[in-house]
């Protein structure tokens, strides 16, 4: 079951960062009533960000976090792919880019497949984004219906069950 709190994942590669950065500039106000994880650098941009806007108006920017996780290619995909295995992430924004390759793009495409895997919401530009925060199951707890994957962990001897 997915909370009306909930948790928000972030990622962008370094062409889509700004894309994302305005983004959650328009969206702060939003964002700050859920928790905020984020790959490495992307989660020290998007925290800076929120930071200033809430100086702004005149709120205390230490209030406010980011839980960041290693950078991306140093295994943060792979660090949000396990939280999304394990439940304890509602859903994900993610700017990749779409124009280069990555070192880690075996990552990449491990967690985008993690994210299906497991019915998690996934928005990788900034209007399935915009669609995504203006859902009024943002303000709501929502029950995602789960995939049965039993059969693919059946033994091959039909032994049963993992
Ligand atoms: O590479 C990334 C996602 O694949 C993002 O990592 P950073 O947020 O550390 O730049």
């Amino acid at each position: 079951m997915v909370q009306r709190f909930k948790n928000v994942a972030l990622v962008a590669h370094d062409n889509r960062k700004g894309d994302l950065i305005e983004w959650v500039q328009w969206n702060w106000g939003t964002l700050i009533e859920h928790r905020i994880i984020a790959t490495g650098t992307t989660g020290r941009m998007v925290e800076n960000a929120i930071r200033i806007k809430l100086e702004e108006q005149g709120g205390d920017p230490e209030r406010f976090e980011v839980v960041k996780l290693k950078s991306g290619p140093l295994g943060g995909d792979q660090q949000l792919g396990a939280l999304i295995a394990e439940g304890r992430i509602d859903f994900m924004i993610f700017f990749w880019d779409p124009m280069q390759p990555h070192p880690h793009d075996v990552d990449v495409k491990a967690l985008l497949r993690i994210a299906v895997v497991y019915n998690i919401p996934i928005a990788c530009n900034r209007s399935t984004a915009d669609f995504l925060i203006s859902s009024p199951l943002m303000r709501e707890a929502y029950c995602a219906v789960s995939i049965d994957y039993a059969e693919h962990h059946r033994e091959p001897g039909g032994c049963g069950w993992r």
